[in-house]
């Protein structure tokens, strides 16, 4: 193995610690406190253990959690009259709904109906169109992490080709505009893309969004780039043995086959341990930035994109 691993769960540790400063002088010298509001509607297992982490770190950071959990029945009247009632209080700075959301609610219209200025996941029509055209916005939270982990990693990332695959709403579309707001050339590539391995071994850059367990091979990685793996795949791990219930044991993957990645890549993100953690820390971030914006005050410094 010859690639550097990017070491993100360090690296959300310390942007956290950063935030946490930034919260006990935002205490000390204004009495005010950043608070996150975080809707869960269900019992998805795996959106609980986000939620709860999400939980737990936003109280370790000195700021105010809310959680709201809502049966998987609830209506969408009583869901946007939830959101309402959040974009009203004065001690909630950002507001998350974890998706995805049940099949009978429209989440493009739950989305857009949080307040833009408190949306720290940058979902909000608002938010995508100010990232868009280059301007001050709420930027979402698994692009701004990767892109911190680029930057520290490279520096500049300017004409470096960049491949992102995947392009959805929340990881590849908004990983692609900041990728081009950085000068990147940027190319998106997803389930239609001809060729995918040809296109993925031009890249000095690839981010990998696409939900299928080890699909990019180290074959398709050209010697010496950087590999960022947003996957989150929990696959059957047989020989970890069984569950108390019978059950076989699990084991999170990312979407690039580790071993033969690293082998050829410069860099490369672990899955655990990557790009996971950088989204909770960067949500933390984007809430304390939120909670400055709303009451005029400067922004954090290396906490915004
Ligand atoms: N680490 C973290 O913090 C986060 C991790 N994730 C993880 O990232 C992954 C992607 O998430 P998300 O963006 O929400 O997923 P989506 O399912 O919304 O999007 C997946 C994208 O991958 C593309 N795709 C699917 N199959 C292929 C293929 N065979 N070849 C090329 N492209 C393909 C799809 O193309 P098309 O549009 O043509 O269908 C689509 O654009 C998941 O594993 C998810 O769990 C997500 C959010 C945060
Ligand atoms: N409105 C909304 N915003 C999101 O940001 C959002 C969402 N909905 N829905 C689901 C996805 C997924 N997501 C992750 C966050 C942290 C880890 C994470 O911390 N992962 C750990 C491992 C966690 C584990 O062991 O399961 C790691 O990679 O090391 C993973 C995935 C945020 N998402």
């Amino acid at each position: 193995m010859s690639a550097t691993i990017i070491d993100g769960k360090a690296f959300a540790a310390t942007i956290r610690g950063k935030v946490g400063e930034h919260v006990a002088r935002l205490r000390e010298t204004h009495g005010i406190t950043p608070g996150l509001a975080v809707v869960l509607v269900g019992e998805d297992p795996a959106s609980q253990v986000y939620v709860r982490s999400k939980g737990k770190q936003t109280i370790e950071a000195g700021m105010n959690s809310y959680e709201h959990k809502l049966d998987a029945g609830t209506s969408q009247a009583d869901l946007l009259a939830l959101i309402d009632t959040l974009n009203n209080d004065a001690e909630v700075h950002g507001i998350l709904v974890q998706l995805p959301l049940p099949g009978h609610i429209d989440s493009d219209l739950v989305i857009n109906s949080i307040d833009p200025a408190k949306d720290v996941d940058g979902f909000h029509i608002s938010n995508v169109g100010l990232l868009g055209t280059g301007q001050k916005s709420m930027v979402p939270c698994t692009p701004l992490g990767c892109l911190m982990m680029l930057r520290d990693h490279l520096g500049s990332l300017s004409g470096l080709d960049a491949v992102v695959v995947g392009r959805s709403n929340i990881v590849g579309k908004p990983m692609a505009q900041l990728l081009l707001g950085e000068s990147c050339t940027v190319t998106i590539a997803h389930s239609r893309t001809r060729d995918l391995p040809d296109v993925v071994r031009r890249a000095d850059i690839v981010v990998a969004a696409v939900g299928r367990p080890e699909m990019v091979p180290g074959e398709w990685i050209k010697p010496g780039a950087t590999v960022i793996d947003v996957g989150i795949n929990r696959i059957d791990a047989p020989e970890r043995g069984t569950n108390e219930d019978g059950s076989v044991k699990t084991r999170l993957v990312g979407d690039c086959h580790f071993e033969s990645c690293a082998a050829v890549a410069g860099a490369i993100t672990p899955v655990p341990g990557g790009v996971g953690p950088m989204t909770i820390a960067c949500l933390l971030a984007n809430t304390v930035t939120a909670c400055c914006r709303a009451n005029g005050l400067p922004e954090p410094e290396g906490l915004t994109a």
